[in-house]
């Protein structure tokens, strides 16, 4: 569904990632990991077309995308949750889900029945809900696009632990009852443990490791993860 292939990007003349390659099958959940810093941001947003690639590919659906805008991937199929839950805080919720050209109601049900929790909001502006609450609306608004892989940001970077405990529900309820696949960025080894099928841990802009799941338990990971 999702092939990266030796993909590098750049930030003028900084380059930050250097031959990244990731695979993400239908269905798939892949955790992307690794210290602060180390591209795993700039890596979704390649994908996403927010950067352009220097160098390799991104197929999605064995179509070539590496050239195609942001809204262009988003029609295919490619949806994005940015770090930093970001939300437009001026609308209300109801006006943040419906704001995407393709957003139908039945599709802002189905992300609501994800969310129950904001049904109760939808008249409230996002910038008055909490960081957890504002994470589910960001989740929620790009389920909306329905898309058939989820590119998730660090969902739980700051968020408290009851809601934390709420977002890795829905993303279990999301790769396991919807089929969606998800590539996620997750810091916590332990959410990554029991979330994903797969993983990649980047160090320096570079795939050092990547593997199955249960491959996540040995002890060689945890200083390729450590601060
Ligand atoms: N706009 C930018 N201009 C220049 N350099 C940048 C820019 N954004 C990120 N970088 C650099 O690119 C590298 C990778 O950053 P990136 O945000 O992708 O890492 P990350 O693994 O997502 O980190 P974190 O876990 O802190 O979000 C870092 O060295 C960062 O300083």
């Amino acid at each position: 569904m999702l092939a990266v292939e030796d993909l590098d990007v750049a930030y003028g003349r900084a380059q930050v990632l250097f031959g990244v390659s990731v695979r993400a099958r239908p269905g798939a959940l892949v955790c992307v990991m690794g210290r602060n810093g180390v591209g795993k941001t700039t890596l979704l947003k390649a994908i996403m077309g927010v950067l352009p690639a220097r160098a390799g590919r991104v197929l999605f659906d064995g179509e070539d995308v590496t050239r195609l805008p942001t809204h262009e991937r988003v029609r295919r199929g490619l949806g994005y949750v940015p770090q930093g839950h970001e939300t437009f805080p001026q609308l209300t919720v109801r006006e943040n889900l419906f704001v995407t050209p393709w957003a139908t109601r039945a599709a802002v049900d189905e992300a609501l029945d994800l969310f129950p929790a904001l049904r109760p909001l939808l008249r409230r502006r996002a910038g008055f809900l909490s960081g957890g609450q504002q994470q589910q609306l960001a989740i929620a608004r790009a389920l909306v696009c329905r898309p058939k892989l989820l590119l998730l940001d660090e969902p739980t970077e700051g968020i408290q632990p009851s809601i934390i405990r709420e977002i890795e529900q829905a993303v279990h309820r999301l790769h396991t009852e919807a089929g969606l696949a998800i590539l996620l960025v997750e810091q916590y080894l332990d959410l990554a443990l029991r979330l994903a099928d797969q993983y990649v841990i980047l160090d320096a802009g570079e795939v050092v490791r990547a593997g199955d799941r249960d491959d996540l338990a040995d002890p060689t990971v945890h200083h390729l993860l450590a601060v």
